[in-house]
C-alpha cells in the first residue's frame, strides 16, 4: 500500500484528477459543438474588424458587426447527401429540353420537306428567330443549310437530321473552355455568381456546391445577398445537405462587400478549394446596385484572384438577358454564363446567341428544380435532345 501522505503520491493523484476533468471537459465541448470541422477547417475567431487596407476605401464594415459562419454538420458525420457525378447529369436531363426541342424538331420538320420552297425556308428561319437563337446567329445557320442542302440536292429526312445537327452544333461551338477555372495557387479559387432578380442565383449556388462536392472539393459558401433574408436560409440549407458551411451577415442589408471578403479570408484560412459567393439580384440598369457588385468583386479581389464570374441567365427571359449578359459583363467581366429554367423554356436558341453575342461560353445549364438538375453543358448532348 502506498503512503498516501507522501509528497510524490499527493502530486500523482492531482495529476491523474486533472487528466480526468481534461477529458470529460473536452468531450462537454465537442458535444456542444457536433459542427466542428477538420483542422484544415477549423472556424478561427472571425476579426473584430475588416483588416484597415480593406476597410480604407472599399469595405464600410468596419463598425459593423461580426459575420456569421453557419455550420453545416461535422465532417464526421456522413454527408447528409451524395450528390450525382456532374456528367452524367445532361444525359439523364435530356427529356427536359423537350420544349426546347420545339427549335430542333420544327426545323427538321421543315427541312425533312425536301424540294424546299422560299416560304419553307422563311418558316426555317422563323423558327430559329423565336428561339432566341438571335439574328447574327440565325442568318449564319440558313447560309451554311442552303449551302449543304443546294451542295446534296433533295435530302432524306435522315440526310436532312445529320445535316442539322452538324449545323446546330456548330453553331453552338465546341472548341469553347466550359471548364470551371479552379486555380488554388493564391488562395481558394474563388467564384462570383451575379445576374438580376430571380434568375436562379441562390439556387445555382446550392447545385454548384453540390457539383464541386460531387468532386470531392471543400467548400465554403459567401451569403452576399444580404438584402434578402431568406437568401442566407436557403443558402444554409443547400450547404448543410452536402457538409458545406456558409459565411453570413449578422444583419439584413449588411455590406455584401463585406460578407464577400469575410467568406475568401475564411475559406484562405481553413484551406477550403473554392469560395462560392452569391450576390443579390439586381436590374443592369440601377447604376448604383451594378457599383455595389464591382466593389464586391475588387474587395474579393484583395486576397487573390476571382477565377469565375458566372451570370446567372433565365432562359425564358429571351433578348432582355442579353442586355443584362451585356452590362454585367462591363462591370464584373464574365467568364461563363449558367443558363437556368431552361427545362421550362422553349427558347433554348439563347445558348447560342449569348455566346455569339458575347463571346462568353455558357457552362452549366439549369433543367429543373431539384437538387442536382444543374448539368455541365455539353454542346452534343443538347443538340441530340432538342433535334432527336
Ligand atoms: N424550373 C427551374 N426552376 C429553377 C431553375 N433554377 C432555379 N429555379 C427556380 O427559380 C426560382 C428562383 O430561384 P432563386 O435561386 O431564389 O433566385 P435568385 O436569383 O437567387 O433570386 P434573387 O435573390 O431574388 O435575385 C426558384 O423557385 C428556383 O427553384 C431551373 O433550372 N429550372
Amino acid at each position: 500500500m502506498p503512503d498516501l501522505t507522501h509528497p510524490l503520491v499527493i502530486a500523482a493523484i492531482i495529476l491523474a484528477v486533472l487528466c480526468v476533468v481534461g477529458v470529460v471537459w473536452w468531450a462537454i465541448a465537442r458535444r456542444s459543438h457536433p459542427h466542428g470541422v477538420e483542422d484544415a477547417q477549423t472556424t478561427p475567431e472571425p476579426p473584430s474588424v475588416i483588416p484597415d487596407a480593406v476597410a480604407e476605401d472599399e469595405v464600410h464594415a468596419v463598425d459593423q458587426p461580426l459575420q456569421d459562419i453557419i455550420e453545416s454538420p461535422s465532417v464526421e458525420e456522413p454527408p447528409v447527401e451524395i450528390p450525382e457525378a456532374p456528367m452524367t447529369r445532361m444525359q439523364r436531363l435530356r427529356g427536359r429540353l423537350a420544349r426546347s426541342g420545339s427549335l430542333g424538331k420544327a426545323v427538321l420538320a421543315v427541312l425533312s420537306r425536301g424540294n424546299l420552297s422560299e416560304a419553307d425556308w422563311e418558316e426555317i428561319e422563323d423558327t430559329l428567330l423565336s428561339a432566341d437563337v438571335g439574328l447574327a446567329a440565325t442568318d449564319e445557320i440558313m447560309e451554311r443549310l442552303r449551302t449543304e442542302v443546294k451542295v446534296r440536292g433533295d435530302v432524306s429526312p435522315v440526310e436532312a437530321q445529320q445535316i442539322l445537327k452538324q449545323e446546330l452544333l456548330a453553331a453552338v461551338g465546341t472548341d469553347m473552355d466550359r471548364s470551371l477555372h479552379l486555380d488554388k495557387a493564391e488562395g481558394p479559387a474563388a467564384i462570383l455568381v451575379v445576374g438580376v432578380n430571380g434568375t436562379g442565383k441562390t439556387t445555382t449556388v446550392g447545385k454548384l456546391a453540390r457539383v464541386l462536392r460531387a468532386q470531392d472539393k471543400t467548400v465554403l459558401l459567401g451569403a452576399a445577398d444580404t438584402f434578402r433574408a431568406a437568401a442566407t436560409e436557403q443558402l444554409a440549407t443547400w450547404g448543410q445537405r452536402v457538409g458545406v458551411d456558409v459565411v453570413s451577415s449578422e444583419r439584413e442589408g449588411g455590406d455584401p462587400a463585406s460578407v464577400a471578403f469575410d467568406a475568401v479570408k475564411e475559406a484562405k484560412e481553413r484551406g477550403i478549394d473554392v469560395v462560392l459567393v452569391d450576390t443579390a439580384g439586381r436590374l443592369q440598369t440601377k447604376a448604383t446596385l451594378m457599383d455595389e457588385l464591382g466593389k464586391v468583386k475588387r474587395v474579393m479581389e484583395k486576397q487573390g484572384p476571382v477565377d469565375e464570374v458566372l451570370l446567372v441567365l433565365d432562359a425564358t427571359t429571351g433578348q432582355n438577358g442579353m442586355r443584362q449578359a451585356e452590362v454585367f459583363g462591363q462591370v464584373v467581366g464574365l467568364t461563363g454564363i449558367v443558363l437556368t429554367k431552361l427545362d421550362g423554356s422553349a427558347k433554348g436558341g439563347i445558348v447560342i446567341s449569348v455566346q455569339k453575342e458575347l463571346g462568353v461560353p455558357v457552362k452549366f445549364v439549369g433543367l429543373g428544380e431539384g437538387p442536382d438538375d444543374l448539368a455541365p453543358f455539353d454542346p452534343e448532348s443538347f443538340v441530340d435532345a432538342i433535334v432527336g
